[in-house]
């Protein structure tokens, strides 16, 4: 993302970032986000991006957290050991339709190359809405 070279259906450059996963699937994340707050060249590169987590069973988290991102710029990683939490799984779908609401038909299967899982359960993420290479 930091050097343009991922672009989302419309090839406008990822920009910002959406990390969807809760209890130990947040605060992993969080956990190195934090600790690379202090790097001088990971907070040149982050320049212009953004990091939001979803992390709670709050309803209106979604709403609250997609103020000010654009879906066409907009990468969505999904963390989930199990990939069956249910506040996990209700709010990647209720961004993938924010994502596929805002994108024409045709631009909506390119546009899940903007999708990532972490996950340990490959049937799961299969059966999902990823595609097989944006599995991690
Ligand atoms: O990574 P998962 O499977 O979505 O689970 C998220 C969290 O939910 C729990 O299973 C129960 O709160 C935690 O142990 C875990 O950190």
């Amino acid at each position: 993302m930091y050097s343009d070279e991922h672009v989302g259906a419309t090839g406008e450059p990822l920009k910002d970032v959406l990390a969807i996963g809760i209890g130990g699937s947040f605060l992993g994340p969080l956990f190195v986000h934090t600790a690379l707050q202090t790097d001088p060249e990971v907070v040149e590169f982050a320049k212009g991006h953004q990091l939001r987590f979803l992390a709670n069973v709050d309803p209106i988290d979604v709403a609250r957290n997609i103020i000010g991102l654009d879906p066409e710029t907009t990468c969505v990683v999904v963390v989930s050991k199990t990939f069956t939490t249910a506040e996990t799984m209700l709010k990647a779908r209720a961004l993938w339709e924010w994502i596929s609401s805002a994108l024409r038909p045709f631009a909506v299967a390119k546009h899940k190359g903007s999708l990532y899982v972490v996950s340990n359960h490959n049937e799961l993420m299969s059966n999902f809405f990823v595609q097989p290479d944006a599995l991690a």
